[in-house]
């Protein structure tokens, strides 16, 4: 029995390709596409996909989730209207697989609540690459042991929000080994603001944006004598596809909200 999906961001870098990994995949069909533009039309009309994509794009999701059965709904978009989807999708009892990064902390927690009533299965990971998981678990080890780290996040020049996601969660889970600490000399003193970064319980993260980036993350602890340093990169963006293959898989036997692809390895 095919997955029936519908997906937000179609259009973007990383719905672009979610497109083709969803099409191409036998037990997955994608029913609908949700888009700010592009009403009635279908993806096989737009230029920069395959004459063949007779998938509807849509503008508004209600009227979308009113006329296709779906079970599961990806959201690639901004953070300005992921949260809105996806709280809509839940409504809806459709599953959210969401990779938009930016959301607040209570619009997790209203999220959660949410899927809990709707007894529906909804997983947000800011990063669905395997080497980013891995990274983020072997910090929250290297953690208990060096409590001086700083997180670099390096992204493409395009990117909305800073940090990443991925840098945010990083964070959460070292803190849940470290204390709160404050890094550096007592008396520093900044003299350009934010040349330290952001303070994070006393950790720094900093967050860079360059054309030729795609996503890339250092975690750097330092302790007596020496660093070390935990560093993943994407080279492009079909680190992520497998991620998202497995997470539309794992969403359709859950009933509550997982924040983090690390908590379903
Ligand atoms: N979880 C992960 O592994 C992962 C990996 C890469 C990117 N991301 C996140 O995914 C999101 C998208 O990243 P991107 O690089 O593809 O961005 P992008 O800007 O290339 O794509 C975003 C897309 O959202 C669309 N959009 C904007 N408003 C919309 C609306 N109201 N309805 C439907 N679509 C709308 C835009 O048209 C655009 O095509 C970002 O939040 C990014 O941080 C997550
Ligand atoms: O390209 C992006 O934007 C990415 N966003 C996620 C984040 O904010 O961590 C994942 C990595 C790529």
């Amino acid at each position: 029995m095919a997955i029936n999906i519908i997906l937000a961001g179609p259009r973007g870098r990383m719905g672009y390709e979610a497109v083709q990994m969803i099409t191409n995949e036998e037990s997955f069909r994608l029913v609908a596409c949700l888009d700010h533009k592009h009403d009635g039309l279908t993806l096989g009309e737009l230029e920069q996909f395959r004459d063949d994509l007779q998938v509807p794009i849509y503008t508004d999701f209600d009227t979308c989730l009113k006329q296709h059965q779906a079970d599961v709904f990806v959201d690639l978009t901004i953070p300005e209207v992921g949260y809105k989807h996806t709280k809509t999708a839940l409504q809806y009892k459709v599953r959210p697989v969401v990779g938009t990064t930016g959301f607040t902390d209570e619009q997790l927690s209203e999220l959660k609540e949410l899927a809990k009533e709707q007894k529906r299965g909804c997983i947000i990971a800011p990063n669905f690459a395997i080497g980013a998981i891995l990274m983020m678990k072997f910090s929250k080890m290297a953690a208990k042991y060096f409590p001086d780290v700083e997180i670099i996040e390096k992204h493409h020049d395009q990117k909305l929000d800073a940090p990443s996601g991925t840098a945010k969660k990083t964070a959460e889970l070292i803190q849940d080994v470290r204390e709160s600490k404050k890094q550096g000399h007592p008396n520093e003193e900044e003299t350009l603001p934010g040349a330290r970064g952001a303070d994070m319980n006393g950790m720094r993260i900093h967050s860079m944006r360059l054309p030729g980036l795609v996503a890339h993350q250092e975690v750097i602890f330092g302790g007596a004598g020496q660093t070390l340093t935990i560093s993943h990169d994407s080279m492009n963006r079909a680190s992520f596809m497998d991620g998202i293959k497995e997470c539309v898989n794992q969403v359709m036997d859950l009933e509550e909200l997982v924040y983090g692809l690390e908590n379903l390895l």
